[in-house]
């Protein structure tokens, strides 16, 4: 009798060895399929109508594993209310109020970023063990459904051959040896006892595969929503660190203009064999005696070195300007004062102590590696001579007058020689060199080396990387010429030359001075060649420090800075906030002499 298929599943029972009709959705009501839905459901609590997870497993030939994972697929994770709860770092610095608090404020977050990236890549890493494991647990399940698969197939055969014995039974009952048919009745239920242990193993199986899918979904989950939350958070904490670093950089200067854009010092010279003339009755003032008129006069610095200062003491109090220059302004160091006041020995100094020169190249190359986590620099070093108003460039053996130009804001010398520097060793070359071509020039020139001013040139380049900002800053190390007179010297022929070129040049810089101090509209740099080439270091925004080298035994301290006074202001200094402050009475102008 042909059987009836409407709305229904027919379905061989061994047990009776009759078919029998189910209506169709029956398996929803068998154990397996209720293990697979239970299993689809602790995954994903969400889906809830198990006609939709039934016609799932249907498509998925009965696969629950695959079911979970095409949910998963079609899901949008970034819509996951759970990836949005990405906490950001406020900004909880931008009520620092003061350098120092910021200053350990990026430094904190630096430390964040840097444990957020360690935390990403450990992340990386889970998610990457976590892929293989899953490659590997669904290669298991294929091997178990392939070898579900053929116990299938050898069960159907046997199924299929079954009824047909069965009639061969009815029909021809005589000719079947009954032991044959209790024989392959017994095999028969032998394979079936293994088919269902076999499923129940299978079962099994993919419970434990479920379990691990589950997993492996519910920590790809947390390392997505983490990958992207860090990201954000790293972004954000970048955002904040340019302002820091902005915010570091513009409070710094605003405490050095505070200081004086232009300082002045003065340092005595120690000399065991001459009497100190000179006395010091503060660290900023120098008192001078004059026995004859029993007068005492008293001149005011932004700092005074006595004679028995220490290298370190001096260059001490230019190191803020340093830093200017790595955050990119034009700075610059200039020492000033008679032949043999010790100019050189503040300036560059002798090896076993060096002097400011090599100091600030020392802190400068210092702070760019200490910054070098998160900017690179270039330093260039160049160094030039003037002489009788001429540009000499050190660093080429050609003895040939360089031309000063200005060029919009930047003041050029084309034809001078740039190096490019990485450490002490290459400045200590450059120095030598330098030193040799001066010789060779002075022995030309019929000159001596206290008679030019000397500029050693440094400009830095920075690229920070983290910030993405550039910044470019220079710094001029100048050891003038000796500012003595020319009467007192009785300069004849060339040293009259020579002379009359020094004052030209320092009176012009005392000019310079005086300009900036009174804000002038104009300031006169293009007086002199020092004057020019000093330009970009002196006016704006760029910081400068001014050595007055004094000899101990001077008996009058005016002559040694008159050079740089001018008119009717001939008794006062005419430099940053530095003044003379005299007792008694002002000393009128020929008092000096
Ligand atoms: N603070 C000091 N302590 C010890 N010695 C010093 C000091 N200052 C200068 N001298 C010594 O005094 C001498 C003259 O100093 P220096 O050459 O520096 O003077 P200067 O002003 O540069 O002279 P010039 O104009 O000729 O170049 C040198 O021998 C130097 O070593």
């Amino acid at each position: 009798m042909p059987v009836e298929r409407v709305n229904v599943h027919c379905y061989f029972d061994n047990d009776t060895g009759q078919w029998i009709k189910l209506p169709i959705g029956y398996e929803i009501h068998s154990d397996v399929i209720k293990d697979f839905m239970d299993i689809i459901q602790e995954t994903i609590p969400d889906w809830t109508n198990s006609h939709d997870i039934l016609a799932s497993l249907r498509a998925s030939n009965y696969d629950p594993h695959e079911c979970i994972s095409t949910y998963f697929n079609i899901g949008d994770p970034v819509t996951d209310p759970w990836l949005k709860g990405i906490v950001r770092t406020k900004n909880s610095a931008a009520d620092a109020n003061s350098m120092e608090q910021k200053d350990k404020e990026i430094e904190k977050l630096k430390k964040t970023i840097k444990s957020l990236e360690q935390q990403l890549a450990n992340s990386k890493e889970e998610l990457k063990k976590s892929n293989q494991k899953v490659v590997s647990l669904e290669d298991r399940v294929s091997t178990l459904e392939a070898e579900n698969k053929s116990t299938n197939v050898r069960l159907t055969a046997l199924q299929e051959a079954r009824p047909k014995t069965a009639k061969v039974v009815t029909v021809e009952k005589s000719s079947v040896d009954p032991k044959t048919a209790r024989a392959l009745s017994e095999s028969a239920k032998n394979l079936h006892k293994s088919h269902i242990q076999l499923k129940m193993a299978v079962k099994k199986h993919v419970g434990e595969i479920s379990d691990l899918m589950k997993k492996a979904i519910n920590g790809m989950r947390d390392i997505r929503s983490c990958d992207s939350g860090q990201s954000r958070e790293i972004e954000d904490l970048r955002e904040l660190y340019r302002k820091e670093a902005l915010e570091r950089k513009l409070l710094y200067n605003k405490l050095q203009e505070l200081r004086g854009n232009i300082r002045v010092f003065a340092r005595c010279r120690y000399d065991n064999r001459v009497e100190c003339s000179l006395e010091f009755p503060s660290d900023s003032d120098i008192a001078t005696f004059n026995p004859a008129t029993q007068q005492k006069k008293i001149f005011s610095f932004d700092k005074v070195y006595s004679p028995s200062s220490k290298q370190t003491e001096v260059f001490e109090d230019t190191l803020p300007i340093i830093h200017s220059c790595v955050d990119g302004y034009n700075v610059c160091i200039l020492a000033y004062g008679q032949t043999g006041s010790g100019k050189t020995h503040t300036m560059m100094g002798p090896e076993h102590d060096p002097g400011v020169n090599i100091r600030s190249i020392k802190a400068l190359l210092e702070i760019c590696k200490e910054r070098s986590d998160k900017a690179d620099y270039t330093l260039k070093v160049s160094l030039l001579e003037i002489y009788n108003e001429n540009v000499q460039d050190l660093l080429s053996s050609d003895v040939k007058t360089l031309p000063v130009q200005s060029k919009g804001n930047k003041v050029v010398i084309p034809g001078l020689t740039e190096v490019e520097v990485t450490s002490m060793a290459d400045i200590q070359r450059v120095m030598e060199l330098g030193n040799k071509n001066r010789t060779t020039a002075a022995t030309k020139m019929n000159s001596q080396s206290s008679r030019s001013h000397l500029i050693l040139k440094l400009s830095v380049e920075g690229l920070n990387r983290k910030a993405g900002t550039h910044s470019s800053g220079s710094l001029m190390l100048c050891d003038l010429a000796g500012s003595e007179r020319v009467g007192k010297t009785e300069a004849q022929g060339q040293r009259l030359v020579e002379a009359a070129a020094i004052n030209k040049s320092l009176t012009a810089l005392g000019q310079v001075f005086s300009a900036l101090r009174a804000s002038q509209l104009h300031i006169p740099y293009r007086n002199s060649k020092l004057t020019h080439i000093l330009q970009p270091a002196l006016g704006g925004d760029a910081k400068a420090c001014l050595f007055v080298a004094v000899s101990p035994d001077v008996r009058n301290i005016t002559e040694t800075i008159s050079t740089l006074t001018f008119g009717s202001n001939a008794r006062q200094i005419a430099l940053g906030q530095a003044k003379a402050n005299v007792s008694k009475r002002m000393p009128k102008d020929d008092d000096d002499d």
